[in-house]
């Protein structure tokens, strides 16, 4: 089938070539002409694994085909809008800018019978306030939630856990769902569970499935806020509640938190509609998650801080870790580089390193030092904290390594993710967060 797929970020560029692996000829449509040139060229812009292969199979098939200009739109049967939806500058409500842009800019190129398939991530209502200007062409609105996951895009697009599709109450709707269908046939072929509803039902799944993990997070960084006042493990208290099937050890990683392009701003967004539906108390707990949330950051400056003795001033200190999470270069709202930066602002001399973050780190954080080497930031430390949980510093680095290159034997695990005993064995400080 023909596509296009309008927005090619961490989303659109992988749901483009991953649409072309599994048989479809298709265009990928963005305004950003550096990465238009780069995504043509077959170069990942940012990093994704397993997007390089699909990219450059896609292209060399001739299938996977990249561009600025929308009207390369026309002649495609479905069109998928993958563009941000940020957080507004001035609040919590999403920004729909760029959203209303890319339908307005496709409308013109539309055709009878095409399905529209929204997947941004938008507040409840925004399909069905959408839907006349896309219907008015002959098109139908459909709105198909993503949930993949950054670090496993490709895999989670090729196949995902289910598909959920919002669509009209009339046959236009029966008829956009079924060619839906057509799009996503080998995941629909193997069972894979494709859940057609209406336009608001399907928003929804995608806040609250993120509203739920973020939930989910900060209910565990509470458990540790507790387990802090009375010695408690909450690593050993995950385990335990984890072993109940109803509750499942999945995303109660205590630590610094959440963060990156989705979690953070999905739920101040759904906050934000909540009170404009005039049911803001139905997610006020999300407030509080929110809270809970970036406490954790200021908590593990705080351990920093009085490992050394109160002061930071003239301290080298290597923030092992820039990403939101490992596997990705992304560093939208990352926990991670939070801590790095207030370290740097309590007059601490700050070295970052990261396998894969430290370019997009720089251009936001250009006051911060960088290395890509992380044996070069653990050189002459007086501290190390682990912020982001890559293998390289979770699995691959021995305290006896670490011990030979630091000055001081101080670590703060913001992640949870290292071997405290093997750590203090070799003689250094351990500190966890919400572990004794
Ligand atoms: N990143 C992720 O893991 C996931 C993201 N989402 C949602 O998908 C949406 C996109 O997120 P990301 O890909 O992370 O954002 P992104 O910022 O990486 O990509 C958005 C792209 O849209 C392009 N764009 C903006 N206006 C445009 C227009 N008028 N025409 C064509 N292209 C335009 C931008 O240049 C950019 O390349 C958001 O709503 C997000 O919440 C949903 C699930 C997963
Ligand atoms: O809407 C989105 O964009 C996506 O948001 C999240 O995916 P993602 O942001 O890629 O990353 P997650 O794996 O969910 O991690 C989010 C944050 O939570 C943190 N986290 C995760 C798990 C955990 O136990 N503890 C914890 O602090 C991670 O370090 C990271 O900062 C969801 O998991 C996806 O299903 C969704 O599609």
């Amino acid at each position: 089938m023909r596509l296009s797929v309008i927005g090619c970020g961490y989303l659109g560029a992988v749901h483009a070539a991953a649409m072309a692996s599994i048989g479809h000829e298709v265009v990928g449509i963005d305004v950003d002409e550096r990465k238009i040139e780069a995504l043509s060229r077959g170069e990942a812009p940012f990093f994704e694994p397993g997007l390089p292969e699909i990219l450059r199979d896609g292209i060399a098939s001739g299938r996977l085909r990249f561009t600025t200009d929308m009207a390369e739109a026309a002649g495609s049967a479905v069109h998928f809008v993958g563009v941000g939806t940020p957080q507004s500058k001035d609040g919590y409500a999403a920004d729909l800018t760029y959203v209303n842009a890319a339908i307005d800019g496709l409308l013109p190129h539309l055709s009878p019978g095409d399905v529209v398939a929204g997947k941004s991530t938008v507040p409840v209502g925004t399909a069905a306030s959408l839907a006349p200007r896309v219907t008015e062409t002959g098109a139908t609105l459909v709105w198909n939630p993503e949930f993949l996951r950054e670090g496993f895009a490709v895999q989670d697009t090729v196949d995902p856990d289910r598909l959920v599709a919002g669509v009209p109450s009339d046959a236009s709707g029966e008829r956009a769902a079924d060619i839906l269908r057509e799009v996503y046939h080998p995941s629909v072929a193997k069972g894979t569970p494709f859940i057609v509803t209406d336009y608001a039902t399907a928003e929804l799944v995608k806040v609250s499935a993120n509203a739920f993990l973020a939930t989910k997070i900060s209910f565990i960084n509470a458990m540790a806020e507790i387990a802090e006042v009375t010695g408690a493990d909450v690593t050993q208290l995950a385990d335990a509640i984890g072993h109940d099937v109803r509750i499942g050890r999945r995303f109660l990683g205590a630590g610094i938190g959440f963060g990156g392009g989705c979690l953070p701003k999905d739920i101040r967004a759904f906050s934000a509609r909540a009170e404009e539906l005039g049911r803001g108390e139905s997610v006020a707990f999300l407030r509080e998650v929110d809270e809970i949330n970036l406490r954790r950051r200021e908590r593990a400056v705080q351990l920093v801080v009085e490992a050394l003795g109160g002061q930071l001033f003239q301290k080298r200190i290597a923030v092992l870790g820039a990403a939101f999470k490992p596997h990705s270069d992304d560093i939208r709202d990352s926990p991670a580089l939070d801590v790095a930066v207030r370290l740097r602002g309590l007059g601490a001399d700050v070295i970052v390193t990261d396998p894969e973050a430290t370019e997009n780190a720089r251009r936001v954080h250009p006051q911060l030092d960088y290395t890509r080497v992380r044996d070069e930031a653990l050189q002459g430390a007086d501290a190390v904290i682990v912020v982001t949980e890559w293998d390289e510093y979770r699995r691959q680095l021995s305290p006896e390594h670490a011990a030979s290159l630091a000055n001081g034997r101080i670590i703060v695990d913001g992640r949870n993710c290292l071997d405290a005993a093997a750590w203090r064995a070799e003689g250094w400080t351990y500190f966890g967060m919400g572990r004794p």
